[in-house]
Parts: C-alpha cells; structure tokens; sequence
C-alpha cells in the first residue's frame, strides 16, 4: 500500500518541492527514493519529509534527482519550523525607488509592513548614479589628470552619497573607501586617457555597493538586522562580457550555498547589489547589461527557490504603453513569462530582457509594483495566464532598426534561399529580430544595438544579382 508524505523543512532548494506532496511505497532505512520532479540547477541537498501518521522525519539527500534516506527520527514539528523561518520572497527595488534619503525610509517601512515576508533585497545604484559615473568616466578620459576632482558629475555622486548618510543618520565610514577609490580610478581613466569596458563595469560598480551598504546600515539602526553583499563575492559568475556578461549555471548553487549558510547560522535580511558578477575567467567585477538587477533578483529567486520575485519600480505595473509616449497609458494585471521577455527584448524600459529567464525556467511568479504607491495591485508574471479575451496587450516603440528587404524571383518554388540568406548573418555575426516572406521578398529587422551591420550586409551582398534595400526606420 503506498504512503503518502507531505515534503517540510526543506532547506535550500527548488520551489517544485515545497509545492508537491509525493506518493512511495513504506521504506527501510537504507532504500532509495527517486523523485519525479526536476532538482534544476541544485546539485545536492538535504531536506527532510515528514510522516503524518507516525510524527515522524525522514531525513533524506539530494543528488542528481535521486534521494537517499538517510536516518528516520522522531522530532515532532521541527521540519515545519524550519520551513517558517526560510527566507520568503526577493523584493528588487530600482534606482528611482532609493534615490533619496527619503526614499530609502519610505522603502525600509514599505519592507516592514510585509511582516510575514522574510526577503532577500536587491538594490540598484541610487536614482542616476550610474548615468553619472558613465558620463564622468567619459570626461576623466580627456579632462587631464587635475582635473577629475572638480567633474560635476563626481561631485554629483560624492554629494548625493554622503547626504543620503547624513540624513539617515548612519556611520559616513562606510562609503569614505568606496568615495576614495572612486576618484582614484577617475585619475587612473585620465591618466590613461582611455575608459576599457573591464574599466566601465569596475567604475559603475561602486554605485550598488554604495547603495547597499548605506540601506543596509539604515535597517541595523532602526532594528531591522540586515546584512550586505556584494553580488561578485557571493556566487554570481557570469561570463568575461564586459558591460552585457551573462550570468552561468553554477551561479544557482553557489548563491543558494552562501545565502542559506549565512541564514541558518545568523539570520539577517541580505542587501544584494543588483547589476553585478564575477567575470569567471578573469574574477574581475562584471555588469549584467543596463537595467541588470532584475536579472540579479530573478537569478536569487531562482537560486533559493522562492516563493515569488517582486520588481518595485516607480509606475503602476508594466503598462499598455511607455507612459513617456502616452501619458494614459494603463497598467497590464497579468502577463505570461514570454510576453514580458518579448516586450522587454523589443525595449520596454520597464523590465531587463533576460530577467525572465530564471524565473520562467523556475516557475516563480514575478510581481511588478510601484513603490511610490503600493496599494496599486501591480502587474502578475507566470508560466501562463487566460488569454482567450486578449486582444492587442502592450505596444512598445523601437527606434534606430535597420530594415533589410530582399527581392528575389529566385525564390519562386524554390528550397534553400532563406538557408543562404541566413547562414550569411551567422557569418557576419548579426542578430535579426523579426522576418516576414513573401514568394518573392524577404523583409528583416536587425538589432539595433548592431548599426555596423548595415555596413556589413552591404558588403555581403556585393556579387548577389538579387536586390537589397537597407533602410534605417
Ligand atoms: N510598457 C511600460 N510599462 C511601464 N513602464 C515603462 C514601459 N515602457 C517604458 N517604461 C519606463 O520604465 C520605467 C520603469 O523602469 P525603471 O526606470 O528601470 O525602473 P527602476 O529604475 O525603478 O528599476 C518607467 O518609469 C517608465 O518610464
Ligand atoms: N544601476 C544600473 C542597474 C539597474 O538595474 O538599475 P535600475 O533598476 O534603476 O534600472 C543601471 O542603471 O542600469
């Protein structure tokens, strides 16, 4: 006869478990269990199941799908105790959303009045720091080593830091070293009269761990034990990419490690830098692509498999439109995980466009919120949603796309021409974004982000009878 257990305690896994209750037949101590459910990205872990009917635990190893038992042990509710005191959800607040002494406090009480949410939370740089440090990198490479004290926009940066401490009342020491080296590096940039994209992540960097370091303070001095972390230090590997570095399988594991160790042995809310990595081969700071630390929030919520990933920003939600376009643009209550990457990818401001991916790949809902009005009910990502009234959802407008026609008679009843078409962007390196046949033409969009691609198809397409067109929309 089978015997069915409810899963509890479980520490340091993939949310699939915490959901399921699984069906096997009564065990020896020393008999394997094997679990129809993916353990994706967790290589190994412990958890314990409990019996019901017995008040009692098996204790149980992960490993590649399989569980062995490992001990069976009479500990009335412990597993559920363990469950309650697990960190909940990850709350990623942007820039615009800390930007201010004032909105740090608004942001630590909107924190608080989720006592029953234990969160991991993720900052950005406060409000346009890291637009400031770019813009100051670029002056430090032609402005002459005496210079770099006087750029406006460190000035901007240094005042806007050490206001924020001031006015929250916390130890102006802990960013003194951050400030410091900031301006060396400025003076480094102007020495060398050159700003490398290793150099541009390095100098955008000191925005998040600035910003981390001043809220996590704020929380400790109104009682909120927090604790910060520099993304690069904990587990976030990511690929050697300067300025747009992808972040690597063995990232999940590593941060689950680190975040659950430090957790179970001193809980303390973590203060994540969103934006941030590791670059594997060369171990110097990365940057995840502009907007990057809603990837960051959705890789932890991956990583420690969390109940729901929420991204507060300062609108209502992702909205029908860019609410700079049209300002009556309404808020969206539900998208699907691909909806959402597609508006991102096509440049809805709102989201980073490979935020999805982990939360997709591990199933967990994603909120949008607007922090400067919580009550709004947001904007609900997940796998899938009722789409049998949905018309038209959101409308994004992309500017610079290169256009590329292709006028063809060769095509007619033909096979292959598209295989030649393509396999000449995948010689040239270009990414196309949306195509559309007909039997006698092919239109392309290519990426944006690639303008030199025009120079290139005009290159490749220099011995074709075939006719095309590039135009830039
Ligand atoms: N479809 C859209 N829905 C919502 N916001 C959008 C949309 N398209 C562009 N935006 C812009 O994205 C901004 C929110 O993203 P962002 O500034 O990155 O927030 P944060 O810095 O707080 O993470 C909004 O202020 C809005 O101007
Ligand atoms: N500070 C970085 C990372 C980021 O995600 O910022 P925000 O959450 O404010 O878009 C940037 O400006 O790109």
């Amino acid at each position: 006869m089978a015997t069915s257990l409810h899963i509890s305690g479980v520490q340091a896994f993939h949310s699939t478990f915490s959901k399921t209750s699984f069906s096997f037949q009564p065990l020896g101590t020393q008999q394997r269990l094997d679990f129809a459910v993916p353990l994706v990205s967790v290589p190994a872990l412990r958890a314990t199941l409990k019996v019901p009917s017995e008040s009692r635990d098996l204790r149980i190893s992960c490993q590649g799908g399989n569980a062995n038992i490992l001990e069976l042990c009479e500990t009335e509710n412990q597993g559920f105790e363990e469950l309650a005191n697990q960190l909940t959800c990850v709350m990623k607040f942007g820039g615009s959303s800390v930007a201010s002494a004032e909105r740090m406090r608004e942001v630590a009480d909107l924190i608080c009045s989720f006592p029953e949410e234990r969160p991991v939370i993720v900052l950005s740089a406060m409000g346009k720091t890291t637009n400031n440090l770019l813009l100051a990198g670029e002056k430090a490479v032609s402005c002459g080593v005496s210079n770099v004290f006087d750029l406006k926009e460190l000035d901007f940066v240094r005042s806007l830091h050490l206001r924020t401490v001031d006015e929250l009342g916390v130890d102006g020491g802990l960013i003194s070293k951050h400030l410091d080296e900031l301006e060396q590096l400025l003076k480094g940039i102007a020495m060398m009269k050159e700003m490398t994209p290793r150099t541009k992540d390095y100098l955008v960097s000191f925005g998040e761990c600035m910003s981390t370091r001043i809220f996590a303070a704020y929380l400790n001095k109104i009682g909120v034990k927090a604790r910060q972390y520099d993304a690069f230090d904990i587990g976030f590997i990511t690929t050697d990419d300067f300025t747009n570095a992808d972040i690597l399988e063995a990232t999940y594991p590593a941060l689950a490690k680190r975040l659950y160790d430090d957790w179970n042995s001193d809980p303390a809310i973590p203060i994540v830098t969103g934006f941030l990595g590791k670059g594997w081969r060369t171990c110097a700071v990365t940057t995840l692509g502009r907007g990057g630390s809603d990837l960051t929030a959705t890789t932890i919520g991956k990583a420690l498999g969390l109940r729901e990933i929420q991204v507060w920003k300062d609108v209502d939600g992702v909205l029908t439109c860019d609410p700079n376009i049209h300002q009556h643009a309404t808020p969206v209550p539900y998208l699907t995980f691909d909806e959402a990457a597609e508006l991102a990818y096509f440049g809805a401001q709102v989201l980073h466009p490979q935020s999805m991916r982990p939360a997709r790949e591990a199933d967990i809902p994603v909120r949008v919120k607007n922090s400067y009005n919580p009550k709004a009910p947001g904007t609900v990502i997940t796998r899938s949603r009722d789409m049998s009234k949905a018309v038209l959802t959101s409308i994004v407008l992309k500017r610079n796309v290169t256009m590329l026609d292709i006028v063809s008679t060769r095509m007619l009843g033909q096979y292959g021409f598209l295989a030649k078409v393509f396999s000449t962007f995948e010689d040239l390196g270009i990414s196309v974004d949306v195509v559309a046949t007909s039997e006698v033409s092919i239109s392309l969009t290519l990426d944006p982000s690639k303008l030199w691609s025009r120079e290139l198809i005009q290159q490749a397409s220099i011995g074709y009878k075939d006719v095309c067109h590039c135009l830039d929309a």
